[in-house]
């Protein structure tokens, strides 16, 4: 049995032993046992000291250590092994959902953050997964397509950086709490491009995004304008993006919209790979009770309706406000907190759905004919 991987290298009694304990290991996200996963990327045996080298997809570092206890307490229940020493890496692949679209030479998965309606927290929920793809060890760059209302280097608090191009082809990027920002605010002054047309406007976004020198990225995250207008079709026709998160209220108003934008992405072939609900529901202070001032369950509806993950839900909460003003998303200025907590779960979602997309290409959403 040993023969089955070319990296297992115990006895076949010992093999199939702990073949059998790993594969009652279910991932959580993936849905899937780590052994059919194809995790399971080594075995090794010296002594009673068992290596273990395991390999995700998506990236989930703050879940190693629960999952190296889990995994060594099962295992240690075999006569044979005392003790195990986990190696764990991640490995996304390269993706464009986009056949027609080459992935660019340097970052391996794309992610458009869209909403059908303006005023929703999209740049809030962009800028604050892309700091959560990178708190899960993931290499992240954002880039701001919001044309109408570049926001993103006021959230990273990079305002005043100016990209410079040494050789006149490629621009810098600013780095922003451990990972690489781009953005037309940058290069325009005050309101400048509230004037742009739409073609204009999208060709100056492929441009960003072709001529900036991103770093080696796993992930860039693209905050796009509010809409579902021309930039968005040209941009989704254009840039090679791997899978598209929808960012709702739970208002009737904006659930319609997003729906919009649900089906814009359905068009194109992009995997819609989940639904973030913000401002989802309040916590009062004082006394702690919920209550839903947009109204309750619209996101869930609209993901099983729509047949796509409901990735999470975020309060509306002061502080996260306050962060982005602060150009210190809640993600890093309190790592520890509830709402961080829930971007990290929605980055390990969004991670995994793209994993998913690759052994399934085509994601088919089901429309009724209502929209
Ligand atoms: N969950 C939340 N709780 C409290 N305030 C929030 C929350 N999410 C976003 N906000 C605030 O709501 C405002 C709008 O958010 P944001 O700019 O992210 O929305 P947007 O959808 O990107 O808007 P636009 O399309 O106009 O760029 C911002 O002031 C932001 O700080």
């Amino acid at each position: 049995m040993s023969s089955t991987h070319p990296n297992y290298h115990l006895d076949d009694a010992l093999l199939s032993q702990v073949l059998a304990i790993l594969d009652t290991f279910q991932d959580t996200y993936l849905n899937k046992s780590l052994l059919s996963a194809g995790m399971v990327t080594k075995l090794a045996i010296e002594g009673k000291r068992l290596q273990l080298g395991l390999c995700y997809s998506y990236p989930c570092q703050t879940q190693y250590r629960d999952i190296v206890m889990a995994v060594t307490k099962a295992l240690a229940t075999l006569d044979a092994i005392d003790e195990v020493e986990c190696e764990i890496d991640f490995q996304p692949e390269t993706v464009s959902a986009i056949s027609a679209v080459e992935p660019l030479p340097n970052i391996k998965q794309i992610i458009a953050v869209a909403s059908g309606k303006g005023g929703v927290g999209k740049s809030t929920t962009a800028v604050n997964l892309a700091l959560a793809l990178a708190a899960e060890g993931a290499s992240v760059g954002i880039l701001d397509a919001d044309i109408y209302g570049p926001s993103i280097p006021m959230m990273l608090g990079v305002e005043d950086f100016k990209p410079v191009s040494p050789d006149g082809k490629i621009m810098t990027f600013a780095p922003a709490h451990g990972i690489a920002a781009q953005s037309i605010g940058f290069m325009l002054d005050g309101d400048q491009a509230a004037v742009w047309r739409g073609p204009m406007a999208a060709g100056a976004l492929v441009q960003l995004l072709t001529e900036t020198e991103w770093p080696e990225l796993d992930y860039l995250v693209i905050d796009m304008p509010p809409g579902t207008g021309d930039i968005q079709l040209t941009l989704s026709q254009k840039v090679p993006v791997s899978g598209a998160v929808i960012v709702t209220t739970p208002q009737d108003i904006a659930l319609a919209d997003a729906k919009k934008g649900v089906s814009m992405f359905q068009k194109v072939n992009i995997p819609v790979l989940g639904i973030v609900e913000n401002m989802s529901f309040h916590l009062c202070p004082e006394c702690g009770h919920k209550d839903h001032p947009f109204g309750a369950e619209g996101g869930q509806k609209m993901a099983t309706r729509y047949k796509v993950p409901l990735l999470g839900q975020l309060p509306l909460q002061l502080n996260i406000r306050e962060d982005v003003d602060k150009g210190t998303p809640t993600v890093v200025a309190d790592e520890s907190s509830q709402v961080a907590g829930i971007y990290r779960e929605i980055a390990r979602k969004v991670g995994a759905q793209l994993a998913l997309c690759q052994a399934q290409p085509k994601v088919s959403i089901s429309m009724s004919d209502d929209e």
